[in-house]
């Protein structure tokens, strides 16, 4: 069954729109888990990132459909954290959840095929549902995901419109009377056109960040047939009336992530006293639920 449809089906079960993002913090883990750290090593670090990504996991499996390991918080600590990441991976995948990679890879073609196998490839251990990926070197560079995509039912979301306040400078360029972004949604509208599944989404999904209401509402009309992945939610400022426009007809189409304002809600006033850092995985469920409910009133399923 194709990545869309998966995906489609996960939002169904668990009612939820919510992506979970998995970005681990050294300064923002809990004290429990930080404590266990007491030599300051790359491998040690990297045991309590995969301690504290499984227990995010454990807390949120089946109320969201989805989580977002970010790849340079494990890639940082070298070796050991590339082991850690393949094992939230793995875990996040047996717990029913669908794993968005979050990359954001890419190169000339030949590469990007290397890349590929590397994220989405059946014997890799760092085999994820989907990737983001860079839509700058063309469109012979997203080519080569999108053949990995067929063959292994994955998908992949393409950097459209990112949530950073400098983003502008390149994706809201005109050429031709048409943004950077636009053209980018244009070319992943074209590329989704001949492989639509039976809810009329395709492998190719679109990164739109929520800090950006108006071009979300746009880039919705653009890419019809795409599935959109909505970060800058929560810390960045993104909040549930933002993403509304990102939502089709019947409450599909879109996955909203948020990391920080999710994984260290133990530090947040509203959530800190009655959770704190001794109950830190409820206070991840309940900023979860919090989540879930609030997008379930904007449209999300
Ligand atoms: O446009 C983009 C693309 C990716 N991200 C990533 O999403 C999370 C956001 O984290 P928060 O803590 O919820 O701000 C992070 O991994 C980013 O690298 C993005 O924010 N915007």
């Amino acid at each position: 069954m194709s990545f869309a449809t998966r995906l489609v089906q996960a939002v169904q079960k668990t009612k939820s729109v919510t992506c979970v993002g998995l970005d681990p913090r050294k300064a923002s883990l809990p004290a429990p888990i930080r404590e266990a750290v007491v030599n300051d090593r790359p491998d040690e670090w990297a045991a309590a990132y995969t301690q504290f990504c499984m227990e995010i996991i454990d807390a949120v499996a089946g109320i969201v459909p989805c989580v977002k390991p970010q790849a340079a918080f494990f890639e940082q600590l070298g070796p050991a954290g590339m082991i850690s990441l393949g094992q939230v991976v793995a875990y996040a995948r047996e717990k029913d959840l669908l794993v968005i990679l979050d990359g954001k890879r890419n190169d000339i073609g030949s590469t990007a095929t290397a890349y590929a196998d590397a994220y989405l490839g059946a014997d890799s251990p760092w085999q994820s549902d989907s990737l983001t990926v860079s839509p700058y070197l063309g469109r012979d560079s997203i080519e080569p995901f999108v053949e990995v995509c067929e063959k292994r039912a994955a998908g992949i979301f393409v950097l459209v419109k990112t949530s950073n306040p400098g983003g502008g400078l390149l994706q809201n360029r005109e050429t031709d009377g048409q943004t950077v972004y636009a053209r980018v949604a244009e070319l992943v509208t074209e590329i989704n056109a001949d492989r639509l599944d039976s809810h009329g989404f395709g492998p190719i999904g679109a990164v739109v960040g929520a800090t950006y209401p108006e071009e979300l509402a746009e880039l919705r009309q653009a890419m019809p047939h795409s599935w959109i992945l909505i970060p800058g939610f929560g810390a960045q400022g993104g909040a549930a009336d933002d993403v509304k426009a990102g939502f089709l007809d019947g409450g599909l189409g879109a996955v909203v992530n948020s990391s920080r304002h999710l994984i260290f809600a133990h530090k947040r006033p509203e959530f800190a006293d009655k959770f704190g850092d001794a109950k830190w995985q409820d206070a991840v469920r309940a900023a979860t639920e919090e989540m879930n409910s609030a997008l379930n009133v904007v449209g999300g399923k």
